[in-house]
């Protein structure tokens, strides 16, 4: 079955001679939310740009709900909200005449019973006569959340939900965006924080350079580039790793009182028996072992350092 966005060998050229996108195919499922990440200039911008009609591409496709966003651009972008990044609200409307009027842009006829569940859900109903200027910064960007869901869209772009929010605030926009994907509003966002993609998304996509390196259900992208790290804590702190035991990928911290090993989770053999019992046969006491689970975080960097590596080669 088709995906609610269907994007095929999409490519962007500026003016300018820079090549933003370069044949870009993903489907996105209608329910999913899928969070793009990249390095600073990646294309996620562009990428989302093009979906909702705001830039037009050099190449390829975009179908929204079945709808080319280009001969059926109507149609296609009445299926869709977009949360821009920066706060842009006229300072001295009220919040619930801010929601109107987008809906009414939209060409969406007035719907108040509508509008104030939207207002309720985001927490704002009680705010709805204040004008916006009045609205802390985490009310200003929910009350953007409740324009953009002002005409019903089946899709909600998020650009950098939470860019420069205290970490209270952005866990109070993971809540918002939970309750979104529970009422089945198909969501993509870009973030730069790699904890919220970890936090919020299904499916992780990496976009480097105009390109989609991969995307994947989280759990499969962490579980396919995620080491796991084994600290060892000696009963008795040692000065160096000993002779024997070099070339193990093994490394001294806590001041020596610890050892650390990265292994892949993957691999039939992880070698922690053996490093055991090496260490046994060295006499080196274990006091207590403890595993962790790499971040999302440590995932990404060493994709894209593993692309510098080979532009380098
Ligand atoms: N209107 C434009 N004209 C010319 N070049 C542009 C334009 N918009 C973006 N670019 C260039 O296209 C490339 C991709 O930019 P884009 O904004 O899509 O990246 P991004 O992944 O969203 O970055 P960030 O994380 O910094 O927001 C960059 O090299 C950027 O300088």
């Amino acid at each position: 079955m088709a995906g609610i966005i269907e994007i095929d060998d999409l490519s962007k050229q500026y003016g300018s001679g820079t090549k933003a996108l370069s044949n870009v195919s993903m489907s996105i499922e209608e329910g999913e939310i899928v969070a793009l990440l990249g390095p600073n200039g990646a294309g996620k911008t562009t990428l989302i740009s093009i979906i909702c009609g705001l830039v037009v591409p050099t190449g390829g496709t975009v179908r929204v709900g079945g709808h080319d966003i280009r001969r059926d651009w109507r149609a296609a972008r009445r299926l869709i909200g977009l949360v821009p990044q920066e706060i842009a609200l006229e300072p001295f409307e009220k919040v619930i005449n801010c929601v109107r009027f987008t809906r009414g842009l939209y060409g969406q006829p007035p719907d108040d019973a509508y509008i104030e569940q939207v207002l309720r859900s985001l927490a704002l109903w009680d705010k709805r006569n204040a004008v916006t200027k009045e609205l802390s910064g985490g009310m200003k960007r929910r009350v953007l959340i409740a324009k953009a869901l002002s005409h019903r869209p089946k899709v909600l772009f998020l650009d950098e939900p939470t860019a420069g929010v205290d970490v209270a605030l952005r866990r109070e926009m993971w809540q918002v965006v939970e309750q979104l994907r529970r009422d089945g509003v198909t969501i993509i966002l870009t973030t730069h924080y790699l904890e919220e993609a970890e936090e919020m998304a299904d499916r992780i996509g990496v976009i480097d350079k105009g390109q989609l390196l991969l995307i994947k259900p989280k759990a499969e992208l962490m579980g396919e580039f995620g080491r796991k790290h084994l600290t060892i804590e000696l009963d008795v702190p040692l000065a160096a790793i000993p002779a024997d035991l070099a070339g193990r990928g093994l490394t001294l911290t806590q001041g020596g009182r610890a050892v650390t090993y990265d292994y892949d989770t993957r691999a039939a053999r992880t070698g922690i028996a053996r490093l055991l019992g090496d260490l046994a046969a060295q006499g080196i006491t274990v006091r207590d072992v403890s595993t962790k689970q790499s971040s999302l975080e440590e995932v990404f960097m060493s994709l894209i350092a593993d692309r510098k590596a080979e532009d380098a080669a």
